[in-house]
């Protein structure tokens, strides 16, 4: 496997007794863009918090191409595939203080990494929150600062849980569009939804959970004119 990929084999995940899903075979890797879909309750959240490593699963494995168990990351999995929750964690201070804390994790070179800053701004349209309490942001812009954080880093395989519900039109929009971009970038994108989702026309791949097996099956969308 050369580039980023995770796959998984012979899946399953019960939380004690109670079956969630179970998958023979799953493959995410760079360039991929999935629609996870699947009710309320069938184990989207579950199933991206064991290919980032967070959760382990009941039985089967998920393998992380390239990337070795060492001393100092006993876990592969950890890092390799970003996560970013539903209702994402924001550190105290203000918006450019979230930022500016993120950049720090960043491994690219220093000209790129303030190129990105500036996009991540403009995408998210929060410049002109940028020196406000991230703890008094709307719920959409939030999720605005959450994604442009996310985005500084350039990851390679990112998965995004609901990322457009609850939002208004304006926020879904924006963050509709730096997915876009991600997904122009070449980020694999794993993303969830229990709904109809205008994401799902960015989609290749759909993921669905139902009847507790995750079923594979490709999308074909409709050529854009002059394609
Ligand atoms: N640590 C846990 N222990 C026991 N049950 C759990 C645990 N984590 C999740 N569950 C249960 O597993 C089921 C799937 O949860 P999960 O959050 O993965 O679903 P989801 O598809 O993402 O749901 P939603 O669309 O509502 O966000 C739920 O019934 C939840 O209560």
């Amino acid at each position: 496997m050369s580039g980023y990929h995770i796959h998984v084999q012979d899946l399953t995940m019960r939380f004690g007794e109670r079956p969630l899903f179970n998958a023979p075979a799953l493959d995410f890797k760079q360039g991929d863009v999935i629609y996870l879909e699947g009710d309320n309750g069938t184990g989207k959240t579950t199933l991206m918090k064991v290919l980032a490593g967070l959760v382990k699963p009941s039985s089967g494995t998920v393998t992380a191409a390239n990337r070795q168990r060492s001393f100092s990351q006993p876990n592969p999995l950890l890092g390799y595939a970003l996560y970013l929750h539903q209702h994402p964690y924001l550190f105290d201070g203000d918006v450019s203080y979230n930022l500016k804390l993120a950049q720090r994790y960043s491994k690219l070179p220093k000209a790129e990494q303030l190129q990105r800053l500036d996009a991540a701004i403009e995408l998210s349209q929060l410049g002109h929150l940028l020196k406000s309490g991230a703890a008094n942001l709307s719920g959409g812009e939030r999720q605005r600062l959450a994604l442009a954080r996310t985005w500084l880093l350039k990851p390679q395989l990112l998965m995004l849980d609901e990322p457009i519900s609850n939002m208004d039109r304006v926020s879904q929009q924006l963050v509709f569009a730096m997915i876009g971009e991600l997904k122009k970038q070449g980020t694999g994108l794993l993303l969830s939804s229990h709904q109809d989702s205008a994401l799902f026309g960015l989609c290749q791949q759909r993921w669905l959970i139902e009847s507790q097996q995750i079923r594979v099956s490709e999308i074909r969308q409709p050529l854009a004119a002059g394609e």
